[in-house]
């Protein structure tokens, strides 16, 4: 048999054969549909000045600051009030000289005014339950300065100004901004679209009983969640079972509609392993780890093609250790990467294969210490149901047999 080949090659590989995925379109995207977590093309400049015009950062009253200047407890000054204006559509009547106007929280400052003295700094203290016309005079027991309390339109945002970078991971805040701007669409990195393709006679759909022999397809809906939560999106998902003019038409079908193949199942070394025939530019590998030993790269139908075993905890594994990061990179996004961590018990693992077991995080850690992890459910590949307990995969390297409880480990956040 031919040597295994190392972990790391064959990630170095697969982000090779996936490079040219980083060569995004652009979309335009209505706000309002889903864009959380998606990212932006390039530099949204704002369309107009944030804010858009004069208005009041407080429930108080607009003035004339030399009007006020000399108020202070003890010495207040008093002035008519000449009206009020509410954050309502319209445009105020400018304010004369010596006089006040009741004015609300983002209402238009009126020409003239050039400062809002809070509702608390008055003889009104407040206007909770002031209904009806304002009160003819307004006392001022604290003096503002020009400029205090008015927000000017573009302090946030000028014309024109970047209101989102390129590459931003889009969260509320950002639509926050966009919305307040009157952005409508934004262009985003096209997700790169995988087909999922679970293969194996064996396979039944969720809405389906399985019968003897046969097993519910886990692979289809666990890759298609984590090609999603990865930033990419699922083109195709289909069960095809072991019969090679089926799977040669799903994988045909595969290639035209997506920018990357991505099989389960059918390439160790059983009776049945049609995808290896009906894959000729795939190269078949075994790679020294466990979960996850046989896989496979190359191309159908012109696109790039990875093939991951069958067993499910082995194709979840997969899809962490070679597949996560470089989606994430084409379209966009930080790699989730690995970390490190303390072991809560010693192991043991095989010698000669990089083992990738199921941890769960144990305890709390003291600032800046790495977090301790305690090792869960056993290491076979079909386990599926005990690595749903799991927080991280832990990475326990080809040579080693032994780790004491407190050894350090590289982990991979699941
Ligand atoms: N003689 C050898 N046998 C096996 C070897 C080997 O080197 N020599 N390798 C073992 C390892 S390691 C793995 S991993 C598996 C890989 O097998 P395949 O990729 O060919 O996968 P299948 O045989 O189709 O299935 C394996 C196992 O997983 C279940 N399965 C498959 N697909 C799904 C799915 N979508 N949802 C749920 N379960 C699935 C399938 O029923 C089998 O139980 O080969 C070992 N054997
Ligand atoms: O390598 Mo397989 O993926 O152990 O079960």
């Amino acid at each position: 048999m031919a040597d295994r080949v190392d972990v790391e090659q064959h990630r170095a590989d697969v982000a090779e054969l996936l490079a040219p995925l980083a060569d995004r379109p652009h979309e335009e995207v209505a706000l309002h549909q889903d864009v959380l977590g998606r990212v932006v093309a390039r530099d949204v400049p704002a369309p107009g000045a944030l804010p858009r015009f004069r208005n009041s950062q407080m429930d108080g009253f607009a003035v004339r600051a030399e009007d006020v200047a000399a108020a202070a407890p003890g010495v207040p000054v008093t002035l008519p009030v000449a009206g009020e204006v509410a954050a309502a559509p319209g445009r105020p009547a400018p304010l004369e000289p010596g006089t006040a106007v009741r004015i609300m929280t983002g209402a238009p400052v009126p020409a003239g005014a050039d400062a809002v003295v809070p509702v608390e700094d008055t003889d009104h203290v407040t206007f909770n339950g002031a209904a009806g016309g304002p009160a003819s005079t307004v006392t001022v027991v604290r003096g503002r300065g020009a400029g205090e309390y008015v927000r000017e339109p573009g302090s946030d945002v000028a014309a024109g100004d970047v209101v989102l970078r390129a590459g931003t991971v889009l969260a509320p805040h950002h639509v926050a901004a966009a919305a307040a701007c009157g952005i409508t669409r934004l262009p985003l990195l096209a997700p790169v679209s995988v087909a999922v393709v679970s293969t194996g006679s064996e396979l039944v759909p969720a809405d389906r009983e399985p019968g003897p022999g046969q097993v519910w397809d886990a692979n289809g809906p666990a890759l298609e969640a984590a090609v999603r939560a990865a930033g990419a999106r699922v083109g195709l998902r289909v069960s095809v079972p072991d019969d090679p003019e089926i799977l040669r038409v799903a994988l045909e079908r595969a290639a035209a509609l997506c920018d990357l193949v991505l099989t389960t199942g059918g390439v160790s070394q059983g009776a049945y392993e049609v995808v290896k025939d009906a894959l000729p530019e795939v190269t078949f590998r075994s790679v020294a780890m466990q979960p996850g030993g046989p896989q496979g790269l190359g191309r159908v139908g012109g696109r790039p093609a990875l093939t991951f075993p069958g067993n499910p905890v082995s194709a979840q594994v997969s899809f962490v250790v070679f597949l996560r990061d470089v989606l994430r990179a084409a379209g966009g996004l930080p790699p989730v990467g690995r970390g490190t961590a303390v072991l809560d018990g010693a192991v043991t693992s095989p010698q000669g294969r990089r083992q990738l077991l199921r941890g769960r995080w144990a305890g709390g850690a003291a600032d800046g210490a790495p977090r301790r992890v305690a090792v869960v459910g056993g290491p076979g590949s079909h386990l599926v149901a005990s690595m749903a307990a799991a927080d991280v995969l832990v990475d326990v390297p080809a040579g080693t047999t032994t780790l004491d409880a407190g050894a350090e480990v590289s982990v991979w956040p699941l």
